[in-house]
């Protein structure tokens, strides 16, 4: 295993004292390796009882390695050079950081923008194979990324069904239809693994493995860290660490995640949806916020935070008051947080398993591009913004004052979420307001690309405790693109997932701010000037 090494301080290590010698006292270490599915309560036990996979996957994965590397030789030969993945939040965020982390080249589609769907298809589309990922099967923006590359291939004169692999459950539509379609292959994944901790099954392992990585040392080096965990020991990492994320007290429900020399490649942005996702329900939870080590919330010290470092294995790290470092390679963490996610549900008295409220923004989106309702009228346009909000504006009349309206409703124990609906990969830059916003309001921030983060924190906003303040940014799209054989295009699609959204938020009650940008260059530009001003 790679060097693991945990340190706390304050609240953290006030929780790993109150209760890791419960924790190892009621042996629920082994009892999780055992799939002991009573641990999260008699509402949790149907879901637990096929969710608990994961422990064992880097064992059970070790069949699908030779498999694996003979599909990627075979395409390699045939002159395929560049894997998309196409598949959103647990089907895609491990193999990004799998990839990212090992220099590997892997095109990752998350998105249903018009303009980065073209983007993707644009680029080298003749030496091109896609990677399907999606458990359930019935994702609406992996099946119309599926259609429209085999569409495209198929326009270029290019074999589509050579070039689509799928990775799927056990009989779901997309298995079923797959192998009749006659791709060119169909992994199946375990069903007793949920989306979030498959980063060990083939939905990590088919995208990363076909794209270079090294996926038989990443599987040895999981099983490893697997049998420190199965430890019902005062020493194990991912009690520590699990009492930390749930076990603080009181509650400190934000939990900054920073890199901070660990070289791990986005590694906050996958822990983000595992806990998201896992905890923020039933009106709990912790929300993860991904920021920088020396991000506004890194070092303010609130009361409600806790800041949790990824270092290097030789790192001297130097921790502030309430804080944690964590050094491990990627697998090694990857285990680490699953089986801590596991532990904090615990700890929390929730289901980690289950994901009631995403379904809520999927059905009102779906409800939108049924209905084709028209627009809402703009509150007002201020340059190449359209402004649209609650009573809350008040007397706002420029894009500034409704920004500052919408902070104006933070509470102490509130965040901003922004929320941004266009090409992540094309407008990264628009990241850098999150610093900004946290320095300007003390309160933490998370920065989400839709569709992508509703996979993602959007579980915590709509069903974790009701204190987010949301800032939601859309886009007209340079050109939109048809999605074959739908009665709605990517712009249509992408439109209904915002303003669904946006819905079931209002209707918690919520405060969103909706600012749409005319001109996509022009209105970021304003944006990141407007809310840089607000900083000073
Ligand atoms: O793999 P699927 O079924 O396409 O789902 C993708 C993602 O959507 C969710 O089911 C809900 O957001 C996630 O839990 C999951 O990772």
């Amino acid at each position: 295993m790679s060097t693991l090494s945990y340190n706390a301080t304050g609240a953290a290590q006030q929780a790993l004292e109150l209760h890791v010698p419960a924790l190892v006292a009621d042996r629920i270490a082994t009892r999780i390796f055992a799939k002991d599915h009573t641990l999260w309560g008699p509402d949790a036990e149907a879901e637990s009882a096929v969710r608990l996979g994961w422990v064992e996957a880097a064992t059970v994965s070790q069949a699908l390695v030779p498999g694996i590397l003979e599909l990627r030789d075979a395409l390699r030969a045939e002159g395929v050079t560049r894997i998309v993945l196409c598949g959103m939040g647990g089907s895609s965020l491990a193999p990004e950081v799998i990839a990212g982390t090992a220099g590997v080249e892997l095109t990752v589609l998350d998105s249903t923008d018009p303009d980065q769907v073209r983007a993707a298809l644009a680029d080298r589309l003749a030496e091109t194979a896609i990677v399907v990922s999606s458990k359930s099967g019935s994702t609406l923006e992996t099946d119309s990324q599926r259609r429209t590359f085999e569409h495209a291939f198929t326009e270029a004169g290019v074999d589509a069904k050579s070039r689509i692999i799928i990775v799927t459950d056990p009989g779901s539509p997309l298995d079923k239809a797959s192998r009749e379609a006659g791709y060119r292959a169909v992994f199946n994944a375990d069903p007793n693994v949920g989306g979030r901790y498959s980063a060990l099954t083939a939905f990590g392992l088919v995208p990363s493995g076909l794209a270079g990585v090294d996926i038989q040392a990443f599987l040895d080096e999981a099983e490893e860290a697997a049998e420190h965990l199965n430890e019902d020991a005062a020493d194990n990492i991912g009690l520590a660490l699990g009492a930390a994320l749930g076990g603080t007290s009181p509650l400190r429900n934000k939990i900054i995640i920073a890199e901070d020399g660990s070289g791990i490649v986005g590694f906050a942005d996958w822990a983000e949806q595992l806990i998201a996702e896992s905890t923020g329900k039933l009106g709990t939870g912790v929300l993860p916020v991904v920021a920088g080590p020396s991000s506004p919330e890194a070092t303010t010290g609130a009361a409600d935070v806790l800041v949790v470092r990824l270092v290097a294995a030789d790192a001297d790290a130097e921790l502030g008051a309430n804080e944690a470092a964590i050094a491990g390679g990627l697998p090694t963490q990857m285990m680490v947080w699953e089986f801590a996610t596991a532990v904090a549900g615990r700890l929390l008295g929730i289901n980690p398993f289950d994901q009631p409220d995403v379904e809520a923004a999927k059905v009102a989106a779906r409800g939108l591009l049924d209905a084709q309702p028209e627009p809402t009228p703009a509150a007002f346009v201020d340059g190449a913004i359209e402004v649209r909000g609650g009573e809350w504006l008040g007397s706002a009349s420029t894009a500034a004052e409704a920004v500052a309206a919408l902070l104006a409703t933070l509470e102490a124990d509130s965040y901003l979420s922004v929320q941004a609906y266009f090409d992540r990969l094309a407008f990264a830059q628009l990241e850098g307001v999150r610093d900004e916003l946290a320095a300007a309001t003390g309160r933490p921030v998370t920065f989400g690309w839709g569709p992508r983060f509703l996979h993602s924190t959007g579980q915590f906003h709509k069903g974790g405790p009701a204190i987010g303040v949301f800032l939601q940014i859309t886009a007209t799209e340079v050109e939109d693109l048809a999605i074959p054989e739908r009665p709605f295009t990517f712009g249509e699609l992408i439109s209904a997932q915002a303003a669904g959204d946006a819905q079931v938020l209002e209707g918690h009650g919520r405060p969103v701010l909706r600012l749409h940008l005319t001109d996509r260059s022009a209105g970021v530009a304003q944006l990141q000037h407007l809310i840089s001003a607000l900083s000073v």
